[in-house]
C-alpha cells in the first residue's frame, strides 16, 4: 500500500517540470523517489535457502493474526518472512518492508526545519510507517559524499548509518522517511528489520500517532565538536541544540541555571605563544589519521563524519548523520542561553576517544571541523571507527621535525652525479614548499589569532584549505626528499678519496664516510 503522496511523482527529481519560483517554494528540492534501498557499491544479497528463516504459523481464516501477526517467530527476531517459503502464503502478514505496507502520511512545511512527514490517518502504537529508503553506501563513500556535500552547501543531512560498514543515503533517492525531522520527544523510532537477508530500516510509531500530527524520531546524534546547532522541535524537553545530550557536547559546554534559564559556556580556547611557530602547528595538525588524502590529492575534511549503530534486543535504532539548518553564531561573547532542559537520566557515553579526537584545542583543526560541522555529529554510542594516534604523557604530540638530515651534504657523498641532482632537486623543492608554507602563515596569520581569541569567529574554508594544502606540499616534499636520499644512500656506492688527486684540490676532510 502506497500513501496518496507517493504516487504522485512530483519529488522525482526526474519527472520534476522545469522548477520556476514558485515551485521552489511549494515543494521540497528534487530527488528520486524510491521504494526499496539502491545498491551502490555491491549488489543485493542473493539469500541462501539454508538461511531463509520459514515460522511455524498456520493460517486460519477466523483469525487474521494467525498468519505471521505479533507472536510468529519471524516477527519476534525481526525478520520477514520469505513469500515462498512462509507456510502462510499470500496471508502472510509479515512481509510489510516488502510490500511497502507504509501508513498513510503526507509532507508539509515546517518552521524553520525545512519539510517535515505528518500522520495522514491515525497510526496505532507499534505501528510500521515506512522504510527510510536510500542508496546503501560504504563508510567511506558516505564520508566521501558527507564531504561533496557540505562544499555543496547542502543544508540538510540524509545520512544515516547502517552498520559500522554501511550506511544509507537519502539525498538524492529516497522515501518520504527522508522527510521525517528529529525530536528530542519522538512519537516514533527506527528499527532494523532483516528483510531477504538485508538489513532495512523502518520508522514506527512509538506510540498512538493521531492524523495530523508530525512524525519525529530522535537522531540520537553525538556532538563532537563545529558550530552547535539549535534543535527546533518545540519540545518541553528538548535539550536546546543537535547533539547536546551527548558526552562531548556536556563536557565541552558549561551550563547553569539561573531560575527559569539555562545558561551554555562554551569552553574558552587557551591561547599558547610559543606555539605559534608554524611547523608546530603543523605537526599539531597533521596527526596522520585526522588529516587524509585521497587519490586526487585532496584534503578529506569531513573526517568528522562518525556513525554508529544503538542496538536494543531485537530493535535496533538507528543514526542520522546531521547537516545543521544552520549553525548558531554564538555572538561575540561565549554566553548562550538555551532553553531550560530537563537532565536526560539516560544521555549515553561515548567512548573517551571521541573527545579526544576532536580536541578543540586547535584553532585551525577546530575550524575545519566547524566548517564540517553538519558532520560533526557522531550518531549513537557505536565504536568511532578510526584510531588516532595518542599524544605523549607530556599531552604533546610527538615533533617529527627534530631530526634533520643535511641533504647537500649527504649528496656530497655519494659517488653518482645523479643521484645528487635527485637529491638535491627534492631539497629545493622541500625548502620551497617550506618557505610557501612561511609565508601563508603570516598571510593568515591575523585570521588564525583572531579565532583563537574568539573561538565563535570563523577561519573561512578557504583559508584553512589552503592551510592544509602547504601543509601537505611540505609533507609530500619532505617525504620525497627523505626517501630518495635513503634509496641513493643505499643503492648508489658513495665517493671515494681520488689518490691522484691534488690535494689542493677537494678538501679530503670533506669527503667523510658517514654511518647511516
Ligand atoms: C533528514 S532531514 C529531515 C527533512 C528536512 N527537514 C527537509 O526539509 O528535507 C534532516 C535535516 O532536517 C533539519 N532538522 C531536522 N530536525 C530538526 C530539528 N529538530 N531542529 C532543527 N533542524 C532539524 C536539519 O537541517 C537536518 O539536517
Amino acid at each position: 500500500m502506497y500513501s496518496s503522496e507517493e504516487m504522485i511523482p512530483l519529488f522525482s527529481s526526474s519527472s520534476m517540470d522545469p522548477p520556476s519560483q514558485q515551485r521552489e517554494e511549494e515543494q521540497p528540492p528534487p530527488y528520486e523517489h524510491i521504494h526499496q534501498n539502491d545498491f551502490f557499491h555491491r549488489k543485493h544479497k542473493k539469500q541462501k535457502e539454508e538461511d531463509i528463516a520459514v515460522c511455524v504459523c498456520k493460517y486460519d481464516p477466523s483469525n487474521p493474526e494467525s498468519a505471521c501477526g505479533e507472536r510468529c517467530l519471524n516477527v519476534l527476531t525481526s525478520t520477514e518472512c520469505t513469500p515462498e517459503f512462509c507456510p502462510c502464503g499470500v496471508f502472510c502478514k509479515n512481509q510489510r518492508f516488502q510490500k511497502c505496507e507504509y501508513a498513510k502520511t503526507k509532507l508539509f512545511k515546517t518552521e524553520g526545519r525545512g519539510w517535515g512527514l505528518l500522520a495522514d490517518e491515525n497510526i496505532k502504537a507499534g505501528q510500521f510507517i515506512i522504510e527510510y529508503c536510500g542508496e546503501v553506501i560504504s563508510w567511506k563513500e558516505a564520508r566521501r559524499r558527507s564531504h561533496t556535500y557540505e562544499i555543496q552547501g547542502l543544508k540538510d543531512a540524509y545520512i544515516i548509518c547502517l552498520n559500522a560498514a554501511e550506511s544509507i543515503d537519502a539525498t538524492v533517492k529516497g522515501s518520504h522517511a527522508r522527510f521525517i525531522n528529529h525530536s528530542c520527544q519522538p512519537n516514533c523510532e527506527t528499527r532494523k528489520w532483516n528483510v531477504l537477508g538485508e538489513i532495512r530500516v523502518g520508522i514506527f510509531a512509538k506510540q498512538d500517532i493521531s492524523i495530523g500530527t508530525e512524525l519525529a524520531y530522535d537522531y540520537n546524534f553525538e556532538w563532537y565538536g563545529g558550530n552547535k546547532v539549535r534543535c527546533l522541535c518545540g519540545a518541553a524537553s528538548c535539550s536546546g541544540f543537535l547533539g547536546a545530550k551527548s558526552r562531548g557536547f556536556q563536557e565541552d559546554t558549561y551550563l547553569w541555571e539561573d531560575d527559569d534559564d539555562r545558561y551554555s559556556v562554551e569552553k574558552i580556547p587557551l591561547y599558547d605563544s610559543a606555539e605559534d611557530e608554524p611547523f608546530t602547528k603543523l605537526l599539531k595538525s597533521m596527526d596522520s589519521s585526522e588529516l587524509e588524502i585521497d587519490a586526487n590529492g585532496k584534503n578529506d575534511f569531513a573526517m568528522a563524519l562518525s556513525v554508529g549503530v544503538k542496538s536494543e534486543p531485537l530493535l535496533e535504532s538507528t543514526s542520522l548523520v546531521v547537516q545543521p539548518p544552520e549553525s548558531v553564531p554564538m555572538e561575540g561573547v561565549v554566553v548562550n542561553i538555551v532553553p531550560k532542559t530537563e537532565e536526560n537520566e539516560d544521555t549515553k557515553l561515548y567512548s573517551q576517544d571521541t573527545q579526544q579526537a576532536f580536541s578543540q584545542k586547535n584553532a585551525m583543526i577546530s575550524r575545519i571541523k566547524s566548517n564540517s560541522a553538519c558532520r560533526n555529529y557522531h550518531i549513537g554510542p557505536g565504536p568511532v571507527p578510526r584510531k588516532r594516534s595518542q599524544p605523549y604523557s607530556n599531552g604533546k604530540l610527538k615533533n617529527l621535525a627534530q631530526k634533520q638530515v643535511d641533504a647537500k651534504h649527504v649528496a656530497q657523498l655519494l659517488a653518482s652525479k645523479e643521484a645528487q641532482e635527485e637529491i638535491l632537486r627534492n631539497e629545493e623543492m622541500k625548502r620551497e614548499a617550506t618557505s610557501q608554507l612561511s609565508s601563508l602563515y603570516d598571510e593568515i596569520r591575523p585570521a588564525i589569532e583572531e579565532h583563537e581569541r574568539d573561538n565563535q569567529d570563523s577561519v573561512a574554508t578557504s583559508v584553512a584549505e589552503k592551510w592544509i594544502e602547504a601543509c601537505c606540499l611540505k609533507l609530500k616534499t619532505e617525504f620525497d626528499m627523505y626517501s630518495s636520499i635513503i634509496k641513493n644512500v643505499a643503492c648508489t656506492p658513495r665517493r671515494t678519496l681520488d689518490p691522484v688527486k691534488p690535494s689542493g684540490g677537494d678538501n679530503p676532510s670533506d669527503v667523510k664516510y658517514l654511518g647511516f
